[in-house]
């Protein structure tokens, strides 16, 4: 419980007002227990004969009602507070993490799995919400009263004082114990609960594999384990949360019947006044009360706890690239593009042995195409990765206009670049948006985008043309189609760095070439990198690099490199006879 407390998720000030505001309503409400039980004997006893008469009687009730009316709106007010404390903790620990997921970018969003993100950023945090509005402003608050009750005993009846204050250490020690059980069966329920999310989305994703490799049912299987691992880490989680309620319900079961024995019999011996006797006895529960609630609420405080640390982990994830975010050098970039340089370049992936890119030395000027070529698995993704600032070599350098990637303004810089992924994605909207990414366009710019990617003639086709909504549902793009969505993002963006990841892999022969036409010119007239497994924009690059397991093995024009009969010579035979075949 103590590993809980440390973790109070408080990073500004507005929340340490709420929460600091909640705690001290809900301890003034636990506090105005002690008059309300007060009146309350007060009352019950000018109820009896020779006692101090009709208008005491009256007196005490209305102090009694409006003691249990101050409560009640204390009450209202601390749940209303520690509602807002718990809706502005999860609403900025929901901004951090997609916050510093964008900035991780995706090689090292990618070492989680993509179920494990779902799950945080969705269930995680919204089971957040026992812990953050229920346990912790209790817990914080919670002090006040048995230390208040305490004291009260202490003065009234010294024997009462001994036993509540002898009952406690067994109650926190029983807690304790159950509680470090808890933990490692709520971490584990949490663990499965992640899992799960990771399998669905696999399954989703790939539904058309897994039915052609008639895997679907095996994996309707492993989601069948997998959730009855959860059913099961939930029920042991649920049998410890009923056991530390049976556990704490008992014990101060005992350790009132303890309190009210002493005082019956001391009532009953007249050695002790009825009204301290009375409020004695109300006040015991109340006494016990933050402990039976901590006992009932650990396991859902500890899922939120949980949680908490998956967002430190993701926020303690160094970010790869940027070395300075703000304040960092501006490279003068010119819209014909600009010197990119790498110096020895090696990279290494997180806990791979071998070196992704060793060695890699190359530099690009502006008006310059240049493209990539190699084996798969030779680094020619792994390069783009580096320049994007999604990874950050191991040892070597990398300049642009002669400035250090590490000490750009990468946010500055990435406004120059322009980018096709290996895989182009669309998204929930009409197409004019996925193209122009809702930015204001002219009709002109958007059909010399459509008409140079080749989308002219998938639009043409679509039931309301740019303005057809790509749901998924009723409209979804083709492989080929997706890519050419992303050329004509990339052509209208009009960056002065292009960077294409096989940019013509889902696209045919015939509708390739035409593409390269029109294309190659425009990668040209720009500082451009592309990727490709088929050689033909190879062949109309001003240079071509060859990768292989991550050196650079070959570099210069495609027809020197052609004369030199080394790897490209090989490659583009080997090609020939594939593109002869199709
Ligand atoms: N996120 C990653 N984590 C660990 N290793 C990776 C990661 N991405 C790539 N690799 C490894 O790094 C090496 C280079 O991968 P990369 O994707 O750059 O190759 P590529 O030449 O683009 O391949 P392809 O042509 O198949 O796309 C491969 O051995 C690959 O397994």
């Amino acid at each position: 419980m103590r590993s809980i407390s440390r973790q109070l998720p408080i990073s500004t000030p507005q929340e340490r007002r709420t929460f600091l505001l909640a705690s001290a309503a809900s301890a003034l409400a636990g506090l105005l227990v002690l008059p309300q039980a007060w009146y309350l004997s007060r009352a019950v006893r000018s109820v009896f004969p020779r006692a101090d008469g009709a208008h005491a009687w009256f007196a005490a009730l209305t102090a009694f009602f409006a003691v249990i009316a101050a409560r009640a709106v204390l009450m209202t007010v601390a749940k209303w507070l520690s509602q807002r404390f718990a809706s502005h903790v999860k609403r900025r620990i929901r901004r951090e993490m997609v916050e510093h997921m964008a900035a991780l970018g995706p090689v090292e969003v990618r070492r989680h799995p993509a179920g494990a993100w779902r799950t945080w950023l969705t269930d995680g945090i919204d089971g957040m919400d026992a812990y953050l509005a229920s346990y912790l402003p209790q817990a914080a608050g919670s002090a006040a009263v048995p230390i208040a009750i305490l004291a009260f005993a202490a003065v009234e009846d010294r024997l009462t004082a001994v036993i509540l204050a002898g009952t406690v250490p067994f109650m926190v020690l029983l807690l304790v114990l159950v509680g470090q059980a808890a933990q490692k069966a709520t971490d584990r329920r949490f663990e499965a609960l992640e899992r799960l999310g990771g399998h669905f989305l696999d399954v989703v994703r790939g539904l058309w594999t897994l039915k052609v490799f008639g895997r679907s049912r095996a994996q309707v299987g492993i989601i069948e384990r997998v959730a009855d691992d959860y059913r099961r880490t939930t029920m042991k989680v649920l049998r410890l949360a009923f056991l530390s309620s049976l556990v704490t319900e008992l014990f101060t079961m005992v350790s009132i019947g303890l309190v009210a024995v002493s005082l019956g019999i001391r009532l009953l011996n007249g050695r002790m006044d009825f009204a301290a006797a009375f409020v004695l006895l109300l006040l015991a529960p109340e006494y016990y009360l933050p402990i039976r609630n901590a006992g009932a609420q650990y396991h859902a405080a500890r899922d939120g706890a949980a949680m908490l640390e998956r967002h430190r982990e993701v926020l303690e994830t160094p970010i790869p690239a940027v070395r300075q975010r703000d304040g960092g050098r501006t490279p003068f970039v010119s819209p014909q593009g600009v010197a990119i340089e790498f110096r020895h370049v090696t990279v290494r992936y997180p806990g791979a042995e071998k070196p992704a890119l060793e060695d890699v030395s190359f530099r690009i000027g502006p008006r310059e195409l240049v493209a990539v070529v190699g084996p798969s698995g030779a680094g020619k993704s792994t390069l783009l990765a580096v320049l994007l600032g999604f990874i950050r070599p191991e040892s070597g350098e990398v300049f642009i206009g002669g400035v250090p990637l590490d000490e750009i303004d990468l946010g500055a810089f990435r406004r120059h670049l322009g980018l096709v992924a290996q895989e182009p994605t669309w998204f929930h909207a009409t197409l004019r948006d996925n193209v122009t990414w809702n930015e204001p366009r002219s009709d002109a710019e958007v059909r010399e985008a459509l008409v140079m990617s080749g989308l002219d003639h998938v639009v043409e086709r679509l039931p309301a043309g740019l303005d057809t909504e790509l749901d998924g549902e009723r409209v979804q793009l083709s492989g080929g189609e997706r890519q050419r969505l992303a050329l004509a993002r990339l052509v209208l963006r009009r960056p002065a760095v292009a960077l294409l990841d096989e940019p013509t892999r889902s696209l045919d022969l015939a509708t390739e070439r035409a593409l390269e036409e029109r294309l190659v010119p425009w990668l040209r007239a720009r500082t451009s990198i592309a990727v490709v497994h088929r050689l033909s924009l190879a062949l109309a690059a001003d240079r071509v690099l060859v990768l292989d397991g991550g050196r650079l093995v070959e570099q210069g024009r495609p027809e020197e490199l052609l004369l030199a009969h080394g790897y490209f010579h090989a490659m583009l035979s080997r090609y020939r006879g594939e593109e002869v075949l199709a």
